[in-house]
């Protein structure tokens, strides 16, 4: 069977790597749409590198109706006006915006964590993809809970400018080109200047509760690695923006409930879906962001034991954030989809 998908958004960073994966992984296209603001009304972009050209289309005219699955990469905004009316035509919204992520009546997926929660998708006809920083500590951590129960993970995310869109990569460029030729640029979408720098804020500060003085970015770590994995676990983070144009850093420390060593940890890892394990305890045997570009894996590296509390493992965590930590999670949910639903029901 294959299937009519509209990507919206498709003209962003999530949006064009969604086509580039689609192509790559030869998902079984019927028809392909490209949708995106007026702004880009019939501009013209590729579909990957398959050597078809889409012209862009405007949402606001966009009919739904006899398309099988939409990709949203648009933001909670515009996502809020048509995933409903997407959703209502009979075609199912795989959202990559946070507006749904939290809602009982919303899958939130990472197919190799929690792939039969999908099932639940039908009470909304939406499936939320998760945050990126989320997405690639999740698949880490999910085979090692199985194991040994985590209990609680502390975080400290190395996050690239590409997590805050087209215009995030935009000032980084700008900003590292005019420091270098002594202009003077001042930030519009980060709170300081980016580069040569790292700034320790992303999303707004919250105000009340448990998590007051931790950042909306934070809160997703903890609230959706709960919903993803279990409940049970306790998730502290600090999410830092870091001149890089892609890829995602974490530094991880997790404390179980059982004892588990780190060559039982590697051995796990090894072995888990989409994880690649590179730890050679010498120069370079780890991986950085700029290699994990245009992968999908989530790398593991530096694994060693956390001698400070019972039970406890250290690792750093790197994976494209476009990819894994967005359009790839989001091109595996329509798979995961077309097997376990949409196949039954042709
Ligand atoms: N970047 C990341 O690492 C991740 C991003 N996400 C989510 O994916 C979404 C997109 O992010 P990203 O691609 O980085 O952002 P970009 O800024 O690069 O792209 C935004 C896209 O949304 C479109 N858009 C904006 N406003 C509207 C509108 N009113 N109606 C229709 N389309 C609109 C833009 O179209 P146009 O060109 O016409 O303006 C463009 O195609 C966000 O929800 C983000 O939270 C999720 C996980 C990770
Ligand atoms: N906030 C992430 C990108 C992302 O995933 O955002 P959201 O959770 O709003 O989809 C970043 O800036 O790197």
């Amino acid at each position: 069977m294959a299937y009519k998908v509209v990507v919206v958004g498709a003209t962003g960073n999530v949006g064009r790597e969604m086509l580039n994966i689609l192509a790559e992984r030869q998902f079984p296209i019927a028809d392909i749409a490209a949708v995106a603001s007026a702004r880009s009304q019939g501009d013209i972009i590729d579909f990957g590198d398959s050597g078809r050209e889409l012209k862009v289309q405007n949402i606001e005219n966009f009919d739904f109706s006899g398309w099988d699955i939409a990709l949203f990469a648009a933001g909670s905004g515009p996502t809020k006006i048509h995933a409903p009316r997407a959703a209502a035509a009979g075609c199912t919204v795989i959202d990559n915006s946070s507006l749904y992520r939290m809602d009982p009546d919303v899958p939130l997926i990472v197919p190799e964590v929690n792939p039969h929660a999908i099932d639940g998708y039908r009470k909304k006809n939406i499936i939320a993809n998760p945050n990126c920083s989320t997405a690639q500590m999740v698949v880490a951590l999910k085979p090692l809970h199985d194991v040994a129960i985590i209990r609680r993970v502390v975080v400290s995310t190395y996050q690239s400018v590409s997590g805050a869109g087209k215009a995030g990569m935009d000032e980084l460029f700008e900003q590292s080109r005019g420091i270098f030729v002594g202009d003077q640029s001042t930030p519009e979408k980060f709170t300081k200047q980016i580069a040569f720098n790292v700034i320790p804020h992303i999303g707004d500060f919250l105000e009340n509760g448990a998590y007051e003085g931790y950042t909306a970015e934070e809160l997703k770590m903890t609230r959706e690695t709960q919903k993803i994995l279990d409940p049970e676990i306790e998730v502290t983070a600090t999410c830092v923006r870091v001149p890089v144009f892609v890829g995602h850093s974490e530094a991880i420390n997790i404390e179980f409930e059982k004892p588990i060593s780190v060559a039982e940890a590697r051995a796990i890892l090894r072995e888990s879906p989409g994880i690649m394990l590179v730890d050679k305890r010498e120069d370079g045997g780890y991986v950085t962001p700029v290699e994990c570009v245009g992968d999908y894996a989530t790398f593991i590296s530096r694994l060693r034991r956390d001698p400070t509390v019972d039970n406890g493992l250290a690792l750093w965590c790197v994976s494209d954030n476009l990819r894994k930590g967005a359009a790839l999670n989001a091109v595996q949910i329509a798979e995961l989809l077309g097997r376990r639903h949409l196949k039954k029901a042709a």
